[in-house]
C-alpha cells in the first residue's frame, strides 16, 4: 500500500499503559540486535530511548564516524533510521507492539559527524491498529530542529508477525524460548 501521512480527523481514545516505563525510565529495549538501539548491535545507531511526559519519547545518539554520507555530515538513510527506532517507541507507551507502514523525514541543516543528536517524539493518534507520530531532531535546542519525521506504526500479534523469521535471528535461541513461554 502506498500512502501519504495524514493524521484523520476520527481518532480513538488512548491511555498510556500502566506497565509502560515511567518519565525519565529507559524505554525497554525490544531487541537486543535492533540496529537502532540494541546494545548488542555492534555497527547500529546505539540510541538512547527515555520515556517522557504523557505519550512522549526522547533519545540521544552520538553521530558517529561510520555514520558519515556526504563529507563530515550524517548520511541521511543513518537519520531516517534513527527517526524510524525513536517513533516506534511510541506505541510503547500505549501498549501494542507495532511496526512501520510509513516513515517520512524532512531535513533542514546537515548534522556534523561528533555531534551529539537529541530527539522528542510524541504521538499524534490512534485509529484501530494505526498509531501516528511525529518526531523532531535537534542538537541542544529543541527550538531549533535540524530534521523532523513522520510516521504510522500498525500494530501486530508479536509470535505471528515474526513466526517465520526468528530463526534468522542470531538470539533464534532465545527468541523461541520466549515465545513458546505461555
Ligand atoms: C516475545 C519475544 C519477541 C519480542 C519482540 C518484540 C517486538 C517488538 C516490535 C516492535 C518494536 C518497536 C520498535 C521498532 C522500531 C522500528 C520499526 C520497524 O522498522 S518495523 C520494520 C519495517 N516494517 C515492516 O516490516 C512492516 C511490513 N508490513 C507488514 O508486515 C504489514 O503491512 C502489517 C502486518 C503491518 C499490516 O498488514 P495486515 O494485513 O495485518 O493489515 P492491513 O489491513 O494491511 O493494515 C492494517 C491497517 O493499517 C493500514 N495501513 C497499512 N499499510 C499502510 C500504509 N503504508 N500507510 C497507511 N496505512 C497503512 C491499513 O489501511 C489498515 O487500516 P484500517 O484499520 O483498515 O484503517
Amino acid at each position: 500500500m502506498k500512502s501519504s501521512f495524514v493524521v484523520p480527523a476520527d481518532l480513538d481514545a488512548v491511555q498510556r499503559h500502566p506497565k509502560a516505563a515511567k518519565v525519565g525510565e529507559r524505554m525497554r529495549m525490544h531487541n537486543p540486535l535492533c540496529y537502532g538501539c540494541g546494545e548488542e548491535s555492534a555497527e547500529g545507531l546505539h540510541l538512547q530511548m527515555f520515556a517522557g511526559e504523557d505519550f512522549e519519547v526522547t533519545a540521544t545518539m552520538d553521530v558517529a564516524a561510520r555514520f558519515e554520507g556526504g563529507p563530515g555530515v550524517i548520511h541521511g538513510g543513518v537519520l531516517s533510521t534513527a527517526f524510524d527506532d525513536v517513533m516506534g517507541m511510541i506505541p510503547l507507551l500505549i501498549g501494542p507492539s507495532a511496526v512501520t507502514v510509513h516513515l517520512e523525514v524532512d531535513y533542514q541543516r546537515p548534522i556534523p559527524i561528533g555531534s551529539q543528536l537529541q530527539f522528542t517524539a510524541k504521538l499524534l493518534g490512534r485509529q484501530r491498529r494505526k498509531i501516528y507520530a511525529e518526531g523532531i531532531a535537534h542538537l541542544g535546542d529543541p527550538d531549533e530542529p535540524v530534521a523532523t519525521g513522520h510516521a504510522i506504526f500498525v500494530t501486530i500479534d508479536v509470535r505471528e508477525h515474526f513466526a517465520d523469521h526468528l530463526a534468522n535471528s542470531r538470539l533464534a535461541d532465545e527468541y523461541k524460548a520466549r515465545m513458546s513461554r505461555p
